[in-house]
């Protein structure tokens, strides 16, 4: 460079160039290093460059050991605002299949009488890094080394950003001001599969089918297939379908698209929604059975009950805005394989339902919704996890007790999670245990009862026929289970 300075300043202007070039050659005999910037600004319209970003994360997870000099910035949607990298004019070295390298930030002088429309400062001259190598690795460093280095760039900020929970907007809305068709909140759900009551042997399956999935991508591309994979969660309200969803997107560090079909107008807008969802992302449908008329036995009901029934005016209404949804189970179904195939990256899509028999066999299909995973009453196992999660316990004198109840009771995690709360300050594990036991055991009373009812309406003819014969009432007392017989 200081050659160049001398040139510049000593020799005339037609002799300049011929000079410079020449000694550029001399140079590169000399030197046999290669070197590439990457500029933070590129194109015309000032656009951040994606590499640059990604170089920058990528040596901010090394560069923050190895430089002398770093600079803090503020990012974003990330889990950790506070990012350091090394300053300008800092140099560190990294290593690729023993190859050695170096990279350097720098800054271009600044101009500052230059005419700037960036919005940074124009006394702020150009960063921009570069790489340095020798030139025999040329080939590695061009091809293998670069990708590597944007690929786990691009990574790592996936790994550390903030992830989101977004709901979809209603299409009206779409066209103003913002224009967004999701809304998003920071994604902060506590649930883990550690604190997700269920057998440890189908929590293990799961685990391994997540583990699985994130690991396929080449698997999926070899067999030619979208990397993608749909679960169908169900069983009854409060078993802790959307905990599970919670606890998938964590395990993942996914972002979580709620999806609502009652407030997606037609295909062609799920479409659009569909398209704007990002890459490592789970999109659910809570409770597909009630969000649109998707069945067969839906659409027979619904016709039963409008012969049958008065029509209330407000559930008119709110039926009203459901039909004003024209989804249509082709719709969805070609959003699960169709348009969904050609997003690429990875994707998870989950259903939920509490009636897993009221969906039509196409839309649960092996293919679409590839694992079907029933959340159900709590047992014993589910129970020592919410144990463990509520009183800090792993074992207690009252646990067989427990246990003895819990199999032969139907109540859910959410129940019995409810009566493992504490419901004063001082209230100590043995109160808690002894109130679910109370609970359970007036649930086993309950279901003793109905099950008696049962019987007793199964008999009823042969009772009725009694009372025919010598004119008696038959009564059936809830609580004891007995059966009277009152004379008229
Ligand atoms: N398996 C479980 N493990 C841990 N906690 C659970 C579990 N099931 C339920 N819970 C607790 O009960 C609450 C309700 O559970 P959740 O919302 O996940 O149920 P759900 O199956 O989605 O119900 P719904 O069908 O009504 O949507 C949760 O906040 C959680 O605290
Ligand atoms: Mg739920």
């Amino acid at each position: 460079m200081f050659l160049y300075a001398i040139i510049e300043r000593f020799f005339p202007a037609a002799l300049r160039d011929t000079l410079q070039i020449h000694t550029q050659k001399v140079v590169n005999l000399l030197y046999p290093y290669v070197q590439i910037t990457f500029p933070e600004f590129s194109g015309e319209r000032l656009k951040r460059s994606e590499a640059y970003t990604a170089i920058q994360t990528y040596l901010s997870e090394n560069s923050s050991q190895l430089a002398k000099r770093l600079k803090a910035e503020v990012v974003k949607d990330s889990q950790n605002p506070l990012v350091l990298s090394m300053d300008d004019d800092e140099e560190v070295t990294d290593e690729f299949q023993g190859v050695k390298l170096w990279w350097a930030a720098s800054k271009t002088a600044s101009n500052p009488h230059a005419y700037s429309f960036s919005y940074y400062s124009p006394l702020d001259g150009k960063r921009y890094f570069k790489l340095t190598f020798h030139k025999k690795h040329r080939d590695l460093i061009t091809v293998a080394y670069i990708k590597h280095v944007l690929e786990e760039g691009k990574e790592i900020a996936l790994r550390n950003r903030q992830r989101k929970l977004y709901t979809n907007n209603p299409s009206s809305g779409w066209y103003g001001y913002k224009q967004s068709k999701w809304s998003h909140i920071v994604f902060e759900h506590p649930a883990t599969f550690e604190t997700l009551a269920m057998e440890q042997r189908k929590k293990e399956e799961i685990i391994n089918d997540l583990v699985k999935f994130r690991n396929g991508k080449d698997y999926y591309a070899k067999i030619g297939k979208a990397w993608k994979r749909g679960y169908l969660l169900y069983g009854p309200p409060g078993t802790g379908k959307s905990t599970m969803i919670a606890a998938m997107a964590n395990f993942m560090n996914y972002d979580v698209y709620d999806l609502e079909l009652t407030a997606v107008k037609d295909n062609t807008e799920l479409r659009k929604l569909l398209i704007e969802t990002s890459s490592k992302a789970i999109i659910v449908v809570e409770d597909i059975d009630c969000s649109l008329d998707l069945t067969g036995q839906r659409n027979m009901r619904k016709e039963r009950s409008e012969e049958e029934e008065p029509k209330d005016p407000n559930k008119k209404e709110e039926e009203e805005s459901n039909k004003s949804s024209k989804v249509t189970l082709s719709g969805l179904l070609n959003f699960i394989d169709g348009i969904w195939s050609a997003c690429g990256g990875e994707r998870i899509i989950i259903f939920t339902t509490n009636f897993v028999d009221k969906l039509d066999p196409a839309l649960i299909r092996t293919g679409r919704m590839d694992k079907h995973i029933e959340l159900s009453y709590c047992r014993f196992e589910a129970f020592k996890v919410l144990a463990k999660n509520y009183l800090d316990v792993d074992s207690h004198h009252l646990f067989p007790r427990i246990s003895n109840l819990l199999e032969v009771t139907n109540v859910t995690p959410a129940d019995v999670a409810e009566n493992l709360m504490p419901k004063c300050v001082n209230e100590d594990v043995e109160t808690c245990l002894l109130s679910l036991i109370q609970a359970l055991e007036s649930e086993e009373e309950e279901s003793d009862d109905a099950g008696l009812n049962e019987e007793k309406d199964k008999e009823e003819p042969t009772q009725q026929q009694k009372m025919k014969n010598n004119g008696h009432t038959v009564e059936d007392v809830k609580g004891n289970g007995f059966i009277h017989l009152s004379g008229k």
